[in-house]
């Protein structure tokens, strides 16, 4: 659950979300409890998101049968937040070819059936795959069957966080703030064009134009090039993510709480993202070698703008709290664990024996829909701490609040 905390006039005010379901189970669900009431919300705006989330060079044959909509259950009336719990709800399509073996009842086959033939109809997996969380989850619950596991551990789930991530985008959007990215690397492949140079519009619009979501025309070439031969050998491919946050005021998150810390916040979304294995924000490890003189950034006072960092090698954050400049943090994202032609070497969990990992279908990559995911998660961390730092019911008060904030921090 991601959750934000307020203590406010004694109360405790809570902005947090929760999602359900399974890969191939009916449908993705999720509860968000804390918007404010009296924000603008329609599901075009989510449904924006989740088709950038299934688009993206690489993927495999799951996007063909998926088309994510959203229905928004409660919390929105005639285009307006309620203030009341939001739920959203996503069908899978692909539940169709899944009802026995994701049934919620006990299945009820022939008795006569082999156990081969039980295994393939229950859609059984008893080859836990390496770099899933296959084995550790049976173990953890007593399972025997890896589907127990893998279904809920799956970045389907992904999905319904970036609906909820969109919600988010919209309460950000009306506060002038936009969170925007881009793929920065692919299977080695780096963009040399810096994400923070040019305006969020032109990103979005460029990304858009993008089959793998990148900035650099150039380097889309070579990443599609390599997508393919990976595709051809069986082998998968990882990357970079860079998602920058634009328009926020400084003095959101804390120096004084550990847990409500900005970056902290953002770098726990990241990390929950399937396969993200890495995060740095602003010049992050590259710090690490620099002598003091060149790691920060100075501060100047300008009587138009206010104070002014003439660098962002903080990536905006300091302390734990947002300082004015646009936050930049990068994502590092493994390969895709499953390979189609050479499965990974595993045991079967009856006999002990090796065996090769199960295999069904998998992405080739899935490095550009997981800059969606990112975008999105980094998106809901921001409004989340945003209505910490401005405890608010009503929209227009929280809108109200961060425009005196953005006034008297220009000093
Ligand atoms: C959008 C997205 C799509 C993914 N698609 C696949 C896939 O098709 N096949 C696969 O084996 N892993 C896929 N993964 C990665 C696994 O979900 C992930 O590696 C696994 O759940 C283990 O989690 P961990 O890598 O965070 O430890 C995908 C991840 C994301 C973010
Ligand atoms: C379903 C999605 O991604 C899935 C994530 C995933 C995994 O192991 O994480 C494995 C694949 O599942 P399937 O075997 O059903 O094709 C991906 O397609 C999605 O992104 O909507």
């Amino acid at each position: 659950m991601a959750e934000a905390v307020c203590h406010e006039k004694g109360s405790v005010r809570t902005v947090r979300y929760l999602t359900a379901g399974e890969s191939h189970g009916p449908a993705l669900v999720g509860i968000v409890e804390g918007f404010p009431a009296g924000l603008a919300v329609a599901a075009a705006d989510i449904d924006r998101e989740l088709a950038r989330r299934q688009g993206g060079y690489g993927r495999g044959g799951r996007q063909t049968i998926e088309r994510d909509r959203v229905r928004i259950l409660a919390g929105v009336r005639h285009g307006r937040t309620t203030g009341a719990p939001i739920a959203l709800y996503l069908e899978n399509r692909d539940h169709e070819n899944w009802r026995e073996a994701l049934s919620p009842e006990p299945p009820s086959l022939p008795d006569d059936l082999s156990p081969e033939e039980r295994d393939r109809r229950l859609r059984r997996v008893w080859a836990p795959r390496p770099g899933h969380a296959d084995l550790a989850g049976v173990l953890k619950y007593g399972h025997t069957d890896v589907r127990d596991v893998l279904e809920r551990a799956s970045a389907r789930e992904t999905a319904m966080r970036v609906a909820i991530g969109a919600l988010a985008r919209r309460l950000l959007a009306e506060l002038g703030i936009v969170v925007v990215g881009q793929v920065k690397a692919l299977g080695g492949v780096v963009s040399r064009v810096d994400l923070l140079s040019l305006p969020p519009e032109e990103v979005r619009q460029r990304t858009e134009a993008s089959a793998v979501y990148t900035l650099d025309p150039e380097a889309e070439g070579e990443m599609i090039r390599r997508i393919d031969e990976a595709r051809r050998e069986g082998d998968t491919l990882g990357g970079v993510l860079e998602v920058a946050v634009w328009g926020l005021p400084p003095g959101v998150g804390s120096y004084v709480h550990w847990d409500r810390k900005l970056d902290a916040r953002l770098a726990r979304a990241a990390m929950s993202v399937q396969a993200i294995k890495g995060v740095e924000i602003g010049d992050g490890f590259s710090l690490a070698d620099r002598r003091g003189s060149e790691a920060h950034d100075a501060i100047t006072y300008d009587a138009e703008r206010g104070f002014v960092r003439p660098t962002n090698r903080a990536g905006g954050i300091e302390g734990g709290m947002s300082n004015g400049m646009p936050i930049l943090l990068r994502a590092a994202k493994k390969p895709i664990p499953t390979l189609m032609k050479n499965p990974l070497p595993s045991v079967d969990l009856r006999t002990k024996e090796p065996v090769r990992a199960a295999v069904e279908r998998s992405d080739v990559t899935a490095v550009p829909a997981a800059l969606v995911v990112l975008e999105n998660v980094i998106a809901w961390e921001i409004a989340a701490a945003l209505v910490e730092t401005f405890p608010a019911d009503r929209f227009d008060d929280l809108r109200d609040a961060v425009a005196r904030a953005r006034e008297r921090m220009r000093g």
